[in-house]
This record gives C-alpha cells, structure tokens and sequence, in this order.
C-alpha cells in the first residue's frame, strides 16, 4: 500500500510553529516515501471551530511549501461516524453511561482513598434495562463509552491489555489500557469526541503512518484498540517531540504565540521556518535548507530527541538572514520584481546588496540609493569640500568593479587622505549611510552620472 499521512490541525484558532513541525514532518516523510499527504480539518466542534481558520492554516501551510493532496472536513463526513457508532454498539463494544461530573469525581476519589487506579469502573455496564428506562425517564441522556479490550473475557477483570507499537520516532512503545478509562467517544448531547471520527477517518482515508506530537501517545493505545474494533489494521506511528517558546511555555492555537502568521509578518523567509522547525530538538545540525527536497535529504524522525525543544525566534533571523545571502536571483527575481526591481541591472544589484539586507523587500531601501541617491547626507563643510574635489576626479565610464579603487588612489593622491577619512565622506555622499555594500560593487550601479548628482 502507497503511504497515506495526514495532518489533522482542529481549525480553532492559527497555526503555530509546533503544529507546523507536525505537518512538515508527515510532508517530509511522504515526500521521501513518494506517498500522500492528506490535509483534514478536525472540525467536529461546531462551536469552535471557524471557516476562516481552516482558510489561513491552508494558506499557512502553503506558504511554508506543503500542498495538500487532498483536503477534508469532519463536519461533512457525519454519515460515517453515525454508522461506526452504530456498529460499535451492534458489537456491544460502545455502552451508555448516566453518570454526572459530580458523580464520577466521587467515585474517584473513592478509588483513589482504596489505592485503586482512579479509572472508571465501567458501573454503567452493569446497569439493567430497568435502570437505563428510568433514567431516560428522569431525562438523563447517556454519553457513550468504548470498551476497550481485556485479555479476560470478564469485563469486570482488571484491564491487563498491553497495546504495544513500534514508533516511527520513539521505537518501541507500550500502553498499559489498565492505566485507562474505557473513553467517552460520544457526549449527551450527541457530539463526538475527538477519538473516533479522527479513527473511522484514518482507516476511510487509507491513512498508513500517523506523525503526530508526543502529546497524543497515550491516546494511540486506546486508538489502536479501536482500529481493530471497526475491524481495521492500525496504521505506523510516529509521536515527535513538542516545541516550547523559548523561556519553555507550551503553544496553543488559541494564544496565538509564535503562529506562523506571526512569523511570517516578520518578513522572515519560509524556507528557514520549515528548517527550523524540522531540525530543531534532532540531532541533525540546525542550518537553514534551501527547499524541501534538501531538507528531505536531512529529516530523519527517528533522529528527534525525547524531551522537548525550545524555538528561539532569534535563531529564525540568522536562519532567514543566511538564506537571503546566498539567495541566488533567480529565486529572488519574481519578489524583487513585485518590489519595482527589474530591468537590465536588477541581477548585479541582488548579488551585490543581498548580503547587506535582512528581508527580500529591504532591498527596495538600496534600489533606492542606488537609482535616485539618498536624502541630503550630514556632511561637515570640510568633508563636503573634500566629496566636491572627489568628485571632480572620477574616471569617464565604462565603469566596472576596479572603478573605485582607480578613483579613491586618485583621489587619495591628490588630497592626501586615507583610510576613514577618505571612505566615510564618500559612502555617506553616495549612499546616506555609513554602512552597507562595498563600495566598489555599488559605484558601477549608481553610475557616473548618478555619482556627480550626489554633488554635496
Ligand atoms: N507544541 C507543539 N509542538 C509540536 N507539535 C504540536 C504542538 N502542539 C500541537 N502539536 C501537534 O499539532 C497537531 C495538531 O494539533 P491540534 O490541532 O490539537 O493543535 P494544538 O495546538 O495542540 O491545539 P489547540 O487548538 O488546543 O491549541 C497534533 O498532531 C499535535 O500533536
């Protein structure tokens, strides 16, 4: 069977930069697998869940390089849950509980003074035809639990199933279900919990390997148990390691820290987030990669460490920065286009001030320097004097990148300065700033003509 993986994000607030390690973990390992990437909307919760979310966490991940093979929405996909439910209850596997909040702490806390496991007792099995008329008659509406699976025939017998799984990204793995209530897959009110619609959809979708944060690993027993309840094969999993911020606190769609809408505000470059996200809490060393086919070449799941990683947006800069410094034009083109970059210089004016900018679009500042000069600079009368007599050296054009030496030794020669005070003048007359490019690099953009009208 080709592999089939899925991201599954409830659209409930914007992306952040744990869930996009998550979906560019199930991208990446599709892509080197040749496989399909399946986008679904976990979107059961009606009251939460919102249209425009979905939207932005499609153009998030777009942004970031991953285009779904296939996108879908639990909320049109009911039918199917209705029918799992149905064939659960058909094969006694989901039973109706009465039991309130309050009455299930009680008998916790019970169990917990008897030093039993605070799991619940399945008290609802034993209820008789009687009892569940009477409830309903008291307007009692039931939630619904799955049985899980016991090695004894005896419901009642202590839970002794083990659920083991070889883990894409932890290796071997055992859940003890003892350890566990029979989940709740379906409330009073008649909604679903998470649990089985993301089930029925793994195994209706074809799903091969779920990737997934190491915050779900206890519920994969449970998951596996039900897979094979609906008379399915589990699938492979993989539970990677969460991100943090970067003082440790963890992220939540609904915070909106470090969605990477935000991240993208920032102007930084798509590229150098996937880097980070995939690289970070690995043992791979963190550099930025060029596209995903390089970053494919550097993904390993089973390379992740155990305990959490903290993402510092500060390493994202000098990832970003590193790509845009090497970035050649042609990926560049397009963007600086959009910016009025273009024409028979734009080429030699990207190679030249790439390595001076933090975003692509700070180049518009030194296509402005460069074709119509910068605002009046601060020069002293002194230094200006000494710009005026500069100027009245420079050598006719062609200009090329040995034009600036030739000129500043004239230069030199003629006025007998040298070093800072030779250089600061001149910078600040042609560019405004006493940093950026090499000189020698920007004097054949700006041209002869642009020089002179720099003229203090
Ligand atoms: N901090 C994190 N680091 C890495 N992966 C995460 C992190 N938080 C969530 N994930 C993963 O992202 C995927 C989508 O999860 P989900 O939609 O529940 O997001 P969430 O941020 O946990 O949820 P919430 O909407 O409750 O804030 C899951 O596979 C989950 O394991």
């Amino acid at each position: 069977m080709s592999v089939t993986v899925r991201f599954a994000p409830s659209p409930t607030g914007q992306i952040h930069i744990g869930n996009a390690r998550t979906a560019l973990f199930n991208w990446l390992f599709a892509k080197k697998a040749g496989g399909r990437f399946v986008l679904r909307f976990d979107d059961t919760d009606q009251e939460r869940s919102r249209r425009e979310y979905a939207d932005q966490i499609e153009a998030d991940l777009s942004w970031l390089g991953i285009k779904p093979d296939l996108v879908v929405r639990q909320s049109e996909r009911f039918a199917l849950y209705d029918r799992a439910v149905e064939k659960l209850k058909e094969a006694g596997l989901l039973y109706p509980c009465y039991e309130t909040a309050e009455e299930l702490e009680l008998r916790r806390k019970i169990r917990l003074s008897r030093r039993l496991p605070p799991v619940y007792g399945r008290e609802a099995l034993k209820l008789t035809e009687e009892e569940k008329a009477r409830f309903e008659a008291e307007g009692r509406k039931p939630h619904w639990r799955f049985l899980l699976p016991n090695f004894d025939d005896d419901p009642f017998a202590p839970q002794r199933t083990e659920i083991k799984w070889n883990d894409i990204v932890r290796g071997q793995q055992t859940v003890d279900l003892a350890s566990m209530s029979d989940p709740v897959l379906v409330r009073e009110d008649g909604t679903f919990l998470y649990t089985l619609p993301s089930v029925v959809d793994d195994i209706e979708l074809g799903i091969t390997h779920i990737i997934r944060g190491d915050d779900h690993v206890t519920n994969t027993g449970a998951q596996i148990a039900l897979f094979q309840a609906l008379g399915a094969e589990a699938p492979a999993f993989g539970h990677h390691n969460l991100l943090t911020t970067a003082t440790g606190e963890g992220l939540s769609k609904r915070t909106g820290s470090l969605s990477i809408a935000s991240l993208r505000e920032t102007g930084v470059e798509p590229m150098a987030v996937a880097s980070l996200a995939v690289l970070i809490g690995t043992s791979e060393a963190v550099t930025a990669c060029r596209d995903m086919d390089e970053l494919a070449s550097r993904f390993d799941p089973a390379s992740s460490s155990k305990s959490a990683a903290k993402f510092d947006p500060a390493e994202l800069q000098m990832l970003s920065r590193s790509l845009i410094h090497s970035m050649p034009f042609e990926e560049a083109r397009p963007r600086l286009q959009e910016l009025g970059i273009k024409g028979r210089q734009a080429e030699a004016f990207w190679n030249v001030v790439r390595g001076n900018i933090d975003k692509v679009p700070d180049a518009a500042f030194w296509w402005k320097v460069v074709r119509e000069g910068p605002e009046r600079p601060a020069l002293s009368a002194e230094d200006g004097a000494f710009v005026n007599a500069a100027l009245d050296l420079l050598p006719p054009e062609p200009w090329d990148r040995g034009t600036f030496a030739a000129w500043t030794d004239r230069v030199k020669a003629k006025t007998g300065r040298k070093g800072r005070a030779l250089f600061k003048p001149l910078r600040l007359a042609l560019t405004g700033l006493e940093a950026g490019p090499e000189l020698a690099d920007l004097l054949p953009l700006i041209g002869r003509e642009g020089v002179l009208s720099r003229r203090p």
